[in-house]
């Protein structure tokens, strides 16, 4: 694919001609976080000088006319953010796919101005908008010809720009790696499964779930690695005849490795390798009847999937997509559709059509029964994942796959054990954690263990973090205790912040050859880092510590260098976001400013995309220390809205912003300049961020960084070259970060790294946030 990714995600704004109108429309299914790629096309569009339309009710909207196409201000997509759905309603409309009704839609798309618009919905609802753009010319002649329009009206719009944005829960389209309300989907469902883990467990039930994607695995397979699901079955692995007799194999030897809680998933569209539809009610049936005990129950989640509150991914995403959407239809460029999509947290942008070639081919690879093209083609994540899904989900002594027969492809990015030589020792893998606790920890422990078990290899659980290893508190983890690992908030093995000291290297040395230690893999944050550098400078001196030494970042506040996402970030954007939106219900009924103070550290990663993701009006990070001229700038501004009849403003400060202006501080200046217009109230939202349970996305970059920390192990002791460094994802990539390294990788004066790639999203955020 020729997807352009834009180094610097921010497209300019080109200040369109005057009376240039931007229309937007969400259609298809809907799903969470249309809202915020709304917001952002509409504000956008008025910062540039343009006219924002909605088109309401999907491509109905616009064949239908009548009212359905309405001018937006800036204040109507006001307070949008926090909900589910699309506000501007959606459809699916077959009579957009006839001539009539294209030409009904050109008529009234034209009749009020609009050649230019955003998209946003599945492959179809884009389809359709190339389509329209496409046939544009010829239907404006069909109208001109018809009556239906003036030759002058015809002649000012003489093409159509549109730019799509993936809205959809299943994932399934080309030109993003992840389209808008995905993931709150498997929040659902992953919200769903940890729920019926306790009641299965209790009973030890098994339970089938079935879960949307009406083609595409994608919402199955990572709800199955995020949820901790014992079998999974999607349609780019259909699994082969006599699956049956497998699968029922596969969770009677969970069962006896001691799972009380046993879950199979089923995408709404699985399939075996000869196309026949797997459904949720039959492989039920099946184990009721086989797996005896107390039987299976089948759980259908449905619509619950696509409802409800928006992510904070599905927030601050969108409003950078929606952002460059309106930035691309601005532009008087006339070239094809373009698909704005998301790749490693960069814009992407792809010709539409070249978008729908690729979904279309991966439709007919599956039609062709070419499954690995089929995976391929759905994206990395889902690739790798496709073929590691087994090691996870099933005890050594019954791998084999539900799938094709095909294994862990063993690259890079998905780590796992590459396979196992006949005469390769076993190894023993020691892991600890340093650093505050990071929800995600356990996940990523759980995935070490499990994937280093299918090669044989054994994983100690340092108990205590670093103090723990000084004091030899190693004992190995079995496959079976991990189990629930996967969504336990905290880190069960204990994490503190010290970081080894030199003097007590000779002493992990003894620990680490006593416990036969072939390797160390620390699972934290900065501190993690260093005692795994300290580890390496003692080397020379202890050959106990002559073995690979592999960081994997976990940090709620973001700031390890290597990584653009430390495990746990997401979590805690979530917790804020989630509280954020509490404290604007709370002051609905009052004119209020709320400073609220975030955790972060070093870093604006928590303030600055919680703030875009809750729709803040303002966010001070320690990048860029809060002045007393920037905070005369703020009251004023914020006095003006007030007395214009704005009822609230949210100022969302990292704790480390400015060791003067304290949040109190600044509460204090903006209820002085407040008067009898508005009241200001502070919150400080503490450790409540470092709590939460992991959120899907934590626990699958949990599980890839884990696999690429053993991987790296693996590639070590496999050249007998060994080193220490930090494994991480920038850009979408896997990046090896040396630990020699690492504080040239630093800023100066500040644990945080010198480049920070969401620092180019702070222009969005502010220019959707105030007008
Ligand atoms: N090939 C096409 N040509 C023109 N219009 C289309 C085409 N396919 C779909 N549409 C229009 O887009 C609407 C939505 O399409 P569809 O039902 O496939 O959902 P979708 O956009 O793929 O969303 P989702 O992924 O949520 O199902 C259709 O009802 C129709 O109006
Ligand atoms: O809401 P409807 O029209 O029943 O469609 C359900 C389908 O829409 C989706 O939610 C989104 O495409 C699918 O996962 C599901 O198969």
């Amino acid at each position: 694919m020729n997807a352009q990714v834009d180094p610097l995600p921010l497209a300019p704004v080109v200040a369109p001609a005057p009376g240039v109108r931007v229309g937007v429309l969400t259609s298809g299914g809907d799903s969470p976080g249309m809202n915020a790629a709304v917001r952002a096309v509409v504000r956008t569009t008025i910062a540039a000088g343009g006219e924002a339309y909605a088109v309401h009710e999907g491509w109905a909207g616009a064949v239908a006319g009548a009212g359905l196409l309405r001018p937006l201000d800036w204040d109507d997509v006001s307070g949008v953010l926090h909900r589910g759905g699309t506000v501007l309603g959606t459809a699916r409309c077959p009579e957009f796919q006839t001539r009539d009704g294209l030409r009904a839609a050109a008529r009234h798309l034209v009749g009020a101005g609009i050649d230019r618009l955003v998209v946003v919905g599945g492959d179809g609802s884009l389809r359709g908008a190339e389509e329209l753009r496409q046939e544009w010319p010829g239907l404006l002649q069909e109208l001109v010809a018809a009556g239906e329009l003036s030759a002058p009206t015809a002649a000012a719009h003489p093409r159509l720009l549109v730019a799509g944005l993936v809205g959809s829960i299943d994932n399934d389209m080309a030109g993003t790696e992840m389209t808008i309300g995905a993931d709150t989907a498997l929040h659902r469902i992953c919200d769903a499964l940890d729920a019926l883990r306790s009641t299965a467990a209790s009973h030890q039930r098994t339970f089938v779930v079935e879960v949307m994607g009406r083609h595409c695995g994608y919402l199955a397979l990572m709800a199955a690695v995020a949820g901790g699901a014992d079998a999974v079955l999607v349609p780019e692995v259909p699994p082969a005849e006599g699956w049956q007799d497998l699968l029922v194999r596969r969770l009677t030897a969970s069962r006896a490795a001691g799972l009380r809680d046993l879950i199979v998933i089923v995408a709404e569209g699985a399939v075996d390798r000869q196309g026949r539809r797997i459904t949720s009610a039959e492989v039920g049936a099946l184990l009721t009847e086989r797996l005896g005990g107390e039987g299976s129950r089948v759980t259908i989640l449905g619509h619950v999937q696509r409802g409800g509150r928006p992510s904070a991914y599905d927030r601050w995403m969108p409003t950078l997509l929606g952002h460059a959407a309106a930035c691309e239809v601005l532009r008087d460029e006339d070239r094809p559709s373009v698909v704005v999509g998301v790749r490693g947290n960069r814009v992407a942008v792809t010709p539409l059509p070249e978008a729908v070639a690729d979904v279309n081919a991966v439709r007919d690879a599956t039609r062709r029964g070419d499954f690995a093209v089929a995976r391929v083609a759905r994206g990395r994540s889902f690739g790798s994942l496709s073929t590691a899904v087994d090691e996870l989900c099933a005890p050594p002594e019954s791998q084999g796959t539900l799938g094709d027969g095909e294994t862990s492809s063993g690259s890079a990015v998905v780590g796992g054990p590459t396979a196992a030589a006949p005469d390769r020792r076993p190894r023993r893998i020691a892991v600890l954690h340093a650093g505050g606790p990071a929800p995600g920890m356990n996940a990523a422990v759980r995935a070490l263990v499990r994937t280093a078990a299918v090669a044989g290899d054994t994983v100690l659980g340092v108990s205590g973090a670093v103090p723990g290893l000084v004091e030899g508190r190693l004992r190995p983890l079995g496959w079976a205790e991990v189990d629930d690992w996967v969504e336990a908030p905290g880190a069960e093995l204990g994490s503190r912040r010290d970081v080894l000291e030199e003097v007590q290297a000779a002493r992990v040395a003894d620990v680490l050859r006593e416990h036969r230690v072939d390797a160390v893999v620390l699972v934290g944050g900065m501190e993690a880092y260093r005692t795994g550098a300290v580890l390496q400078a003692a080397a020379g001196r202890h050959p106990a510590l002559e073995i690979p030494v592999v960081c994997v970042p976990a940090a709620i506040d973001n700031h390890l260098p290597g990584a653009d996402l430390s495990i746990g970030a997401d979590t805690a954007l979530n917790v804020v976001v989630e509280a954020l939106d509490r404290l604007r219900v709370s002051g609905s009924a009052t004119r209020r400013c709320f400073v609220v103070e975030t955790l972060g550290g070093p870093s604006g990663y928590l303030p600055m995309m919680a703030g875009m993701a809750a729709g803040a009006e303002r966010a001070y990070l320690p990048e860029d220390p809060v002045t007393v001229h920037r905070l005369a700038e703020d009251a004023a501004a914020m006095t003006r809205a007030f007395a214009d009849g704005r009822r609230q403003w949210l100022v969302v400060r990292g704790e480390h912003a400015s060791a003067d202006y304290t949040t109190e501080v600044i509460t204090r200046i903006f209820e002085a300049e407040g008067g009898d217009l508005f009241d200001v109230r502070a919150t400080v939202l503490g450790h409540v961020q470092q709590g939460g349970t992991p959120t899907p996305f934590d626990r699958l970059l949990a599980t890839r960084l884990a696999r690429a920390a053993l991987a790296e192990v693996d590639r070590q002791l496999g050249e007998g070259a060994v080193s220490s460094c930090a494994v991480g994802e920038v850009a979408g990539s896997l990046r090896l970060t040396p630990l020699a390294r690492l504080e040239a990788e630093l800023a100066p004066g500040a644990d945080r790294p010198r480049e920070q790639w969401w620092r180019q999203l702070e222009k969005v955020a502010a220019r959707v946030a105030t007008p």
